[in-house]
This record gives structure tokens, sequence and C-alpha cells, in this order.
């Protein structure tokens, strides 16, 4: 008698995105923060969700992702965990759970990776972080990692514009993802840099390169669901796509509502018992 469950037909794994680079195929990824929205991007084929630490600012209204705790992002990655049959499921490590003390970074690594059933979990930095990086890999979680804008910095760098414009800053990326890639990550997100200078980093690496802002010629690309869904129109860099407007469609909808209610047109007879 097997004591494994058998394997999902098709399900996503690591090394699934290995493959797809391989076979040029592009991988497709958003993020997800609760059960409902993690359901439908699960059935819509998209290939990996990512529980990000973005969940500060479309869940909780924060300015910034560093106030999101190790709870609070767990508490998202079990839900969206609930969801998913197909999709990667990747979870950010938020702001201050892995900064420099390997000891630490495993310890929290290791708990995210007990309490949610991610599969992989990624970090934002580069070559100072590979320390805490390889004994996180060794640890048996699988990383990918996150270069380019990286939010939990926006205090390093005042703001979140266009990352990597000056030769040097280009130099240091280039540095910094071949590191990752010689680490063991099993990819990068490369966040907000020229097309150009993510197109050569990804065609320079074996892993598979997740773009945000970074142009068509990398190996996959990553949205804010909230962001591609327009339900924010206050939020619209021009790297985000917005593939309906969720934001008028929804306050139409709780408008029209509110207005039934006031009238007494909601409920009918029909709707009651
Ligand atoms: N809803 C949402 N979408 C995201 O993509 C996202 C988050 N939240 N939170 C965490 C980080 C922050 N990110 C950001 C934030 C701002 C810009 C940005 O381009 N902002 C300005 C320009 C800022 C500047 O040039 O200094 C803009 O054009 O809106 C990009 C990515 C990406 N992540
Ligand atoms: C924008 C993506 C890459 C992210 O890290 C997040 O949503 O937290
Ligand atoms: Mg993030």
């Amino acid at each position: 008698m097997s004591i494994s469950k058998p394997q999902r037909v098709n399900k996503v794994t690591v090394q699934l995105f290995q493959k797809m680079k391989q076979h040029k195929e592009k991988i497709s990824m958003l993020t997800a923060y609760d059960f409902t929205m993690a359901k439908l991007i699960d059935q819509a084929g998209i290939d990996a969700v990512l529980v990000g630490d973005s969940a500060a600012n479309v869940m909780a209204g924060y300015d910034t992702t560093i106030p999101l705790t190790l709870e609070e992002i767990m508490y998202h990655a079990r839900s969206v965990r609930r969801a998913l049959k197909r999709a990667l499921l990747v979870v950010d490590m938020p702001f201050g759970s892995c900064s420099g003390n390997p000891y630490k970074s495993v310890e929290n690594a290791t708990t995210i990776f007990k309490n949610t059933g991610a599969e992989a979990l990624k970090i934002e930095g580069g070559e100072e972080l590979l320390p805490d990086i390889k004994k996180i890999i060794a640890a048996g979680i699988p990383v990918m990692g996150h270069l380019g804008l990286m939010p939990q910095s926006v205090h390093k760098y005042g703001g979140f514009g266009l990352r990597a414009k000056t030769d040097q800053e280009a130099e240091k990326l280039k540095r910094d993802a071949r590191l990752l890639e010689e680490a063991g990550c099993f990819s990068i997100t490369l966040e907000k840099v020229p097309a150009t200078l993510a197109a050569e980093i990804a065609s320079s690496l074996r892993i598979p390169v997740i773009g945000i802002g970074a142009g068509n010629e990398v190996d996959g690309q990553v949205l804010v669901s909230h962001d591609m869904l327009g339900m924010n129109q206050e939020f619209s860099p021009k790297f985000v796509r917005q593939y309906t407007n969720l934001e008028e469609i929804m306050t139409n909808a709780f408008a029209t509502y509110h207005r039934d209610v006031k009238s007494q047109d909601f409920p009918s007879a029909e709707e009651a018992y």
C-alpha cells in the first residue's frame, strides 16, 4: 500500500519551473492572500501563486511592506494553501525574518514552511544574504530570489524608482543574480529594472527569471492580482496591465445594493421566506 498520495497530474513543482524555461514556455504567476481569490487563480491555470508581503499594502492598508509579521503572512498562506490544486505555492519571507542571521533565518523559514504548506519561499536580497539563503536551501526549502526593486528596502533607496540605472548598479545586479543561482535558488524575481538588463540576466542564467516591470525577454511574469484586476485605480505604474476595472464594477455593485436597501427594493418577495 502506498503511503503517499498519488501525484496530481500536471502539478507545478520547482522542477517543472526549470523544464518550462528549457522548453521556452513562459511562466505565469499572480499574488493571492485569501482562499477565494486563490481558487479562481488556480482554476484559471496560472502556474504559480505568490503570497506576497504586498498583503501589507493590499490587505492591511500599510504604506510599505515593512510592518507585516510572520504570523500575518502565515495566516494568508494557509488560506491560499487550502485553495490550490495545481499552482506552485510561493510565500514571501516578511521584513526582518531573513536579514543576516542565518540561524534565525532558517528558524523563521522552517516556521513558515511547517505551518503553511508553502512549496517555496521568496527572499529579497543578494550577496549580503547568501549565508542565510544557503542555509535555508540546505534545510530543504526551495528559495526564489528577489532582486532589483526590493520593496522591503524602500527606505534604503528612498522610493520605488527604477533600479540598476547606473553601470555600477547593473554590475552588482548581474553578480547577485549569478550568486543566487550558484547558491541553489530555483528561480529569481526581478522587479522594475531596464528590460535589456533583465533580458541579459535571464539569458545568462539556467534558472527562470520572473519579471515584474522587467520587460518581455524574461522567463515569466508576476503581478499583484488586485493591480491587474484594476481594483485600485490610484495604483497604476506602467508595468501593470489592467485586465478589467474591478474598482468600478465593485463600487457600482455596492452602490446599487445601498440604493436598493434604502428604497426597500431589496429584498424582494422572492428573496424572502
Ligand atoms: N498593490 C501592490 N502592487 C505591487 O506591485 C506591490 C505592492 N502593492 N506592494 C509591495 C511592492 C511595492 N511595489 C511597487 C511600488 C511602487 C511602484 C511604482 O512604480 N511607483 C510609482 C513610481 C515611484 C517612483 O518612481 O519613485 C508609480 O509610478 O506609481 C512599483 C512597485 C511592488 N509591490
Ligand atoms: C510584487 C511581488 C513580486 C511581491 O513580492 C509581492 O507581491 O509581495
Ligand atoms: Mg514581496
